[in-house]
């Protein structure tokens, strides 16, 4: 605000005579003044608009100031307030400056007096909006779960905060360990649906026959197994926030459905009758490229457009060359922790070697990358001998995927040589299990043949066993993430019970 220019005043004065006066030297000073003698007037008046400043005797008739003052602290912290006493108050307004009046005057006090501090007060008001805008135009190293201060995240961080309080769905695009999950969680955070659920549902590792039920929820008996009525991640979501991972795996049919959900909110769960109505808001996110699905007729049109509403793109690590070493050295302090190290920092030639790389797996490689680093070595400096050879060998994805790669795809690729992890690299970059359909179990002549998922099962096992049974150990070394091993094992046991029943 302009100290020279005109600014609004709400006085209240029980005294008609000195509310006169004071707004006398208001006016000569360029305020818009509106005099009230009534606590709750003044109450009223806040309501319906919010003043620069307030000045405010202590006695008033109907309740204190320092009452006023405290809802104006809570309510309407911007405005600042400067306190009116008499001699016999004083202890009230040092007290009233302590709760954050800017300043009080003592009955009787002059023009000048009165000038003086509004003028002080209007100073400190326009020295508080210069910082706070110096602030917000300051690159922001982290943002609700993010690290990253480069441009790009600069602007997804704007995004976020421009439209967590709308309603309105939000498409989050990126390629796999780019922190779509983050994104989702930072919209639903940073809004005002904090307080309520946020509930995430990954379309693509819940079986084709299941995601209905997770969705919607499911009454008793309406198939084999539902033996009570069960909430779906839409009941659960009511007034929050329901973010639907990898949604472009979804089922056509199911996809019609959705569409009908989020354009009326109203759903039925499996084997129901019975309409229900919920308050939801929609994230959504793919690792693919959403209108090339929709152009293949594997992604409706109409349920493309309803989700598609703010679209959020997440740039990938490579293009974020401050952010990888910002991110390497947050995780290296974070794990040294975790893992009782004493890593200080990375030496020249290995922060050249980690910026060079291209990143395939993004984030969460990189979380590997250091993981990795972290347990298999002990020293205060990462060396560059230290890194997976893969980083120095450049990757051969190519800077702009077709469709984006999933992290566990693509990280084989920073698998050390050390003689453990190369032979758990070895068939941990054979094949992802998903690749892995039942037919791979049929029976070949060929005894000495094995279906692919189970060397990989033993050596992901053999990992396992030799991290002492601690899973995220064992998946930090196989540079794959906790939860493909969950899933994979899951996927083992399908595999194993559809064996013995063949
Ligand atoms: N900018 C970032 N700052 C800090 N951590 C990040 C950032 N981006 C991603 N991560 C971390 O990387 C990991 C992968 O992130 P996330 O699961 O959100 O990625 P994603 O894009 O959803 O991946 P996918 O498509 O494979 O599901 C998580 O552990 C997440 O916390």
């Amino acid at each position: 605000m302009d100290i020279a220019s005109t600014f609004t005043t709400l006085l209240v004065e029980d005294s008609m005579s000195l509310g006169a006066l004071y707004t006398e030297y208001l006016r000569a000073d360029g305020a818009r003044v509106t005099h009230v003698n009534h606590g709750e007037d003044a109450l009223n008046e806040l309501k319906q608009w919010q003043p620069d400043l307030l000045v405010l005797d202590i006695q008033l008739p109907d309740m204190s100031g320092m009452d006023i003052l405290e809802t104006v602290q809570q309510s309407y912290p911007d405005i600042t307030v400067i306190m009116i006493t008499a001699h016999g108050t004083i202890d009230i307004a040092v007290d009233a400056m302590r709760s954050g009046a800017f300043d009080f005057l003592v009955k009787p006090f002059y023009a000048k007096r009165l000038s003086i501090t509004v003028r002080n007060a209007l100073k400190q008001r326009q020295l508080v909006s210069l910082v706070a805008k110096y602030e917000s135009s300051l690159p922001k190293p982290n943002f609700m779960g993010f690290i990253g201060e480069s441009l790009a995240m600069q602007t997804v961080y704007k995004t976020i905060d421009c439209v967590a309080n709308s309603k309105a769905s939000a498409f989050i695009i990126g390629e796999s360990g780019t922190g779509k999950e983050v994104c989702a969680n930072a919209i639903h955070h940073a809004g005002s649906r904090c307080d309520g659920p946020f509930v995430a549902l990954n379309c693509a590792s819940i079986p084709k026959d299941l995601i209905e039920s997770e969705i919607f929820g499911h009454t008793k008996g309406a198939f084999t197994g539902a033996i009570a009525n069960r909430d779906g991640a839409a009941t659960r979501a009511h007034n929050g926030t329901l973010f639907l991972d990898e949604i472009c795996e979804m089922d056509l049919e199911l996809q019609s459905k959705l569409l009908r959900f989020i354009q009326t909110g109203v759903f039925q769960r499996v084997g129901g009758t019975k309409e229900e109505k919920v308050d939801v808001r929609f994230v959504s996110a793919t690792n693919r490229i959403p209108w090339d699905e929709v152009k293949a007729g594997r992604f409706r049109e109409d349920l493309f457009y309803r989700l598609h509403v703010i679209p959020i793109e997440l740039p990938p690590l490579r293009t974020r060359d401050k952010d990888i070493l910002l991110l390497a050295s947050t995780l290296l302090k974070e794990y040294n922790k975790e893992e009782g190290k004493k890593f200080k920092c990375f030496s020249p030639e290995a922060k050249q070697c980690l910026k060079s790389y291209s990143w395939p797996g993004n984030v969460r490689q990189l979380q590997n990358v250091v993981r990795q680093i972290v347990v298999l070595n002990d020293s205060d400096t990462v060396e560059l001998d230290m890194l997976p050879i893969q980083l120095n060998s450049q990757s051969p994805v190519s800077n702009k995927p077709k469709h984006y790669q999933r992290a566990e795809d693509v990280s084989a690729q920073a698998i050390d040589t050390k003689a453990f992890i190369g032979e758990i690299g070895q068939v941990a970059a054979l094949a992802d299990t998903e690749d892995v359909a039942p037919q791979h179990a049929v029976k070949v002549d060929d005894d000495s043949i094995e279906p692919l998922w189970l060397s990989e099962k033993r050596t992901i096992e053999k990992a396992i066993a030799l991290c002492d049974g601690n899973v995220p150990k064992a998946a930090a070394l196989l540079d794959i993430s906790a939860s493909t091993i969950y899933r994979k094992r899951q996927t083992w046991e399908e595999l194993q019970s559809s064996l013995s029943h063949s």
